[in-house]
Formats: C-alpha cells, structure tokens, sequence
C-alpha cells in the first residue's frame, strides 16, 4: 500500500483485516480448530499493526492489536462485586451427592434436572460486558471484593472482546492453563533455573498476578465460562440453556456437560470421567451438579457463601495420577 492511503481506505482495510484476523482468532482458540497457518495470520496482524500505527484515529477496542498493552501496571485496583462471586459446597462420595439431592427435592416440590459439568481446577474470574464489548475482568477475591485484572484477561484469546450480540451482561468461569503450556512452562522455568510451579491452577494464578501484560500474553492460558448472571433478565430459564447462548455470543463453554434427569445418571458422569481425568487436556478436581432450572435456584436460594442449588462432587487425589502427569507431561 503506498502512502497515498487515505485514512478511510485505511480503516476499510482494517476492518477486514480484523474480521479476518477475529474468525480465525475464534477458530483456534474457542472452537480449537486452527484452520490457517500461523504465517498467514502473522502477516494480517502485522499489516493491521502498520495501519493503526499510521492512522491511530481508526483503532478500536476489539481489535485483536488491543489484547496486549504496552505498559506495566503498579499494581491491581481492588473492586466490589455488584453480585458476588459464590464459591461450591462439596461432597466426597456419592452417598453425600445422593443425600443432597434428596435434601433438594425435599424443598422443591416440582420435578427437575440437574446440569452436570465439570468442575475445572483454574482460577474464578468475571467477566463483565457493556453493549457486547469486554469492559471489566476480575477475581474472585473474597467474594465480595476482587481485583480488577481486564489487562490481563484481555490476553487471553479464548475471552472475546466484542460478542456476537450487543448484550450487557456478567458471566462466571474459570481461566486455567492447558496441562501441555504446564509442562512445557515448567521445563523452559527448570531450564532457567527458576522455581516451577506446583500444578496448572498456581501456573494460571501466577500468570494472572503478572504487572507485565506481555508476560501474561505469554502463558497460553484459557477460559471455560460456566454462568450467566441474572438469567431472568433476558428470559433464560435454565443453566442448559444458559451455557447454549454464551456459546452463540462467543464464549468458550466446555463441551462435556450434560443434562441428567435420574440420580443414576449422574453415577454414570462421575465414573465416566473419574475414568477420562488424566487424558484430558485440561485439570479437573470434580464435577459439578446444578439444578437445570433456574426457577429451583429461586426457590432455594444461596448461603453467604455457596449456592443451596449446586454442589460439586470432588474426585478423590489420585496418587497414580500425579505420578502419570510427571511421566507423561514432561516435554
Ligand atoms: C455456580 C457457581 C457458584 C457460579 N455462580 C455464582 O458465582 C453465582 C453468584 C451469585 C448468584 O446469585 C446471586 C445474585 C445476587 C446475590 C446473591 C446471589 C448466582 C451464582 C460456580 C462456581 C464454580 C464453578 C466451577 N468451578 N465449575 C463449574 N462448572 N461451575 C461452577 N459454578
């Protein structure tokens, strides 16, 4: 392009190139189905980098150029949870999974259905958008006060920065580190003689904790998203439904839950991926049981603490894991 490019003509080409660069982005990251090489896309990012250098006035928010600052932050501003952030109550066999649930359908007289997921071994964050834009991102902290780290989740690929709808919504997940960056972090930390992190949940916490946003940007980290905030508000009526809409709007949703009707069947989710844990690419404590319908979670509300509608189910430590994930992880 000669320099006779006028700055319209600049921001034509830079809206197509971030379309471009957004669907494959979308691709790789949140569907996991790369589908261009590396080469083209760092050629696109480059042109885009170029343009906006020249022309700033046409630089938007969700440009994929806006994931990674430049400047190091001082520190994390605390903030408040408008809603807070609830932790899972826990069980530990499945006679206790068997008595909550009957202590549940005590309370409720209606029948209902159980969302089962997984329960992901990474970090509590919050996302929070405004007219389909990412505007704030947080942790858990207390519940009540986290710490605002937007710069940091900006750099991660798997959180869209504009959804495919103009809502104005809060969802809830996990940002978490793929076991294979895991290992492959540890081995280059061996290599340079720092200390290695413990598991992929303390790699991600570390990551987040960066001031350095380009170090963040480095550490391969993910999301799964897991709840939609005040459902009632755009009319959804179960957390089925619920994970089935933020995949539309562009979320990373985990793949593997499922609706259980009958206590049996969720015996039948824990052993089968009590059994697919290790081959996962991902580490997974548990899993998670919640009332499908969110008119039960109106019924029975929450603690100070957990929801009365959840529970999550946590695996017991299995030794012979650890001991496969030091063979075979190990790069
Ligand atoms: C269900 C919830 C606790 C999120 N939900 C909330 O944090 C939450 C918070 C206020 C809510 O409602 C209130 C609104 C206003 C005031 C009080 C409560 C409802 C849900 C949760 C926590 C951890 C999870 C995990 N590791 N894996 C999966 N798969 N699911 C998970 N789900």
């Amino acid at each position: 392009m000669g320099n006779l490019l006028t700055e319209q003509a600049a921001q034509k080409r830079a809206q197509e190139l971030r379309k471009q660069l957004n669907e494959w982005s979308y691709q790789y990251y949140v569907m996991d189905r790369p589908t261009v090489e590396d080469i083209a896309y760092d050629k696109s990012y480059r042109e885009l980098v170029k343009l906006e250098k020249k022309f700033p006035k046409i630089i938007v928010s969700d440009s994929p150029t806006q994931r990674v600052g430049g400047r190091v932050l001082d520190g994390f501003d605390k903030l408040n949870h408008e809603l807070p952030m609830l932790s899972l109550g826990d069980v530990f066999s499945k006679q206790e999974l068997l008595d909550f649930d009957k202590r549940l359908r005590k309370v409720v007289a209606e029948d209902f259905a159980y969302n089962c997921e997984l329960k992901i071994d990474g970090l509590a964050i919050s996302l929070v958008y405004k007219n389909g834009l990412f505007v704030q991102g947080s942790t858990r902290g207390n519940g009540v006060i986290g710490e605002d780290i937007t710069e940091n989740l900006k750099t991660v690929k798997a959180i869209p920065l504009k959804l495919t709808e103009p809502v104005s919504i809060e969802v809830r997940g996990e940002c978490y580190m793929p076991k294979r960056a895991f290992a492959k972090l540890n081995a280059q930390r061996e290599a340079e003689g720092k200390p290695v992190f413990a598991n992929p949940r303390n790699a991600a916490a570390g990551s987040l904790r960066q001031l350095d946003t380009k170090i963040t940007a480095r550490r391969h980290l993910s999301t799964f998203i897991y709840y939609l905030m005040e459902p009632e508000k755009l009319g959804i009526e179960k957390q089925s439904e619920a994970l089935q809409k933020m995949s539309e709007w562009g979320f990373r949703i985990n793949p593997e839950s499922r609706v259980t009707a009958a206590a049996t069947e969720i015996d039948a989710y824990i052993d089968e991926y009590q059994a697919k844990r290790i081959a996962l690419p991902y580490d997974i404590d548990g899993i998670v049981l919640k009332a499908d319908p969110f008119s039960v979670q109106q019924i029975v509300g929450n603690t100070v603490k957990v929801p009365r509608w959840a529970i999550a189910y946590k695996f017991p430590p299995d030794e012979q894991e650890t001991i496969v994930r030091q063979i075979e992880w190990t790069v």
